[in-house]
């Protein structure tokens, strides 16, 4: 996968880009991550990228040039998207990561100031896709949120393929909670389940687990978790619990 990043902040990404779970899988060969400095193409004197709105209002617009010629700086892909980050798009799911994890590459254009002028978006734009409702300084940590959620789908990119299978949203419930060592720490003792070595009451428990924080806190998520086809195994415990 090859992420492109269309921005005014280039060096956001550098630590980004090379610590930890990402940085290895730059090393790997796993993913691609190359920014592009949208002030670069500008063609005014003074690099601006922005001019005031019109219709008056407070704030400056990126203009449609620099924009787009930043993007066309390099052959755009077969199997690409590219895809503006803002809080008008669609709040970005666990699907969406899915669905965007099986391209080949990734235009991803960071806005600043107000806006962007809306000939960009109509001309250039596959998809605005938000974080969620707030407002940011910028586009970039939006953009490192599709990067980070995206390139953990990647093959490879975890060590444990099945790792991403149990975390919250991808099983479609919230996450059961976890508990490392000590056994007993302050007076408060790991579950006994835990400790037990019996696989299938560790595994039940867990689901009952993730059944009970994601009935609280995300009824939505439970209630279409409860109308979705299960394997037999996962059959039987939800009769089980629902027995309780
Ligand atoms: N929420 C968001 N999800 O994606 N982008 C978001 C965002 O707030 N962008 C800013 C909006 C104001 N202009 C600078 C960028």
């Amino acid at each position: 996968m090859k992420f492109r990043i269309l921005t005014l902040f280039p060096e956001q990404f550098d630590s980004f880009a090379q610590t930890s779970i990402i940085g290895n899988a730059v090393r790997d060969g796993h993913i691609e991550i190359s920014c592009t400095q949208i002030r670069d193409y500008s063609e005014s004197k003074h690099r601006s990228v922005d001019d005031a709105p019109f219709g008056g209002g407070q704030g400056m617009v990126m203009q449609v040039q620099p924009l787009k010629d930043a993007m066309h700086s390099e052959p755009i892909g077969e199997n690409a998207k590219v895809i503006y980050l803002s809080p008008r798009g669609k709040t970005l799911t666990h699907d969406k990561v899915v669905e965007l994890s099986e391209l080949a590459e990734l235009i991803l254009v960071c806005g600043h100031y107000e806006g962007v002028d809306q000939r960009f978006i109509d001309t250039y734009v596959d998809e605005e896709i938000s974080i969620g409702d707030y407002v940011l300084t910028g586009g970039e940590l939006a953009a490192m949120v599709v990067v980070d959620s995206v390139s953990r789908l990647i093959p490879g990119v975890l060590r444990d393929a099945n790792a991403s299978l149990d975390e919250s949203f991808a099983s479609g419930l919230l996450e059961y909670p976890h508990y490392t060592r000590p056994a007993i720490y302050d007076e408060m003792e790991v579950p006994a389940v835990l400790r037990s070595g019996n696989h299938a009451e560790i595994e039940y428990w867990r689901l009952v687990q993730a059944l009970e924080i994601t009935k609280v806190r995300r009824p939505d998520l439970y209630n279409a978790f409860m109308k979705h086809e299960h394997d037999e195994k996962t059959r039987r415990m939800l009769k089980k619990y629902l027995k309780t």
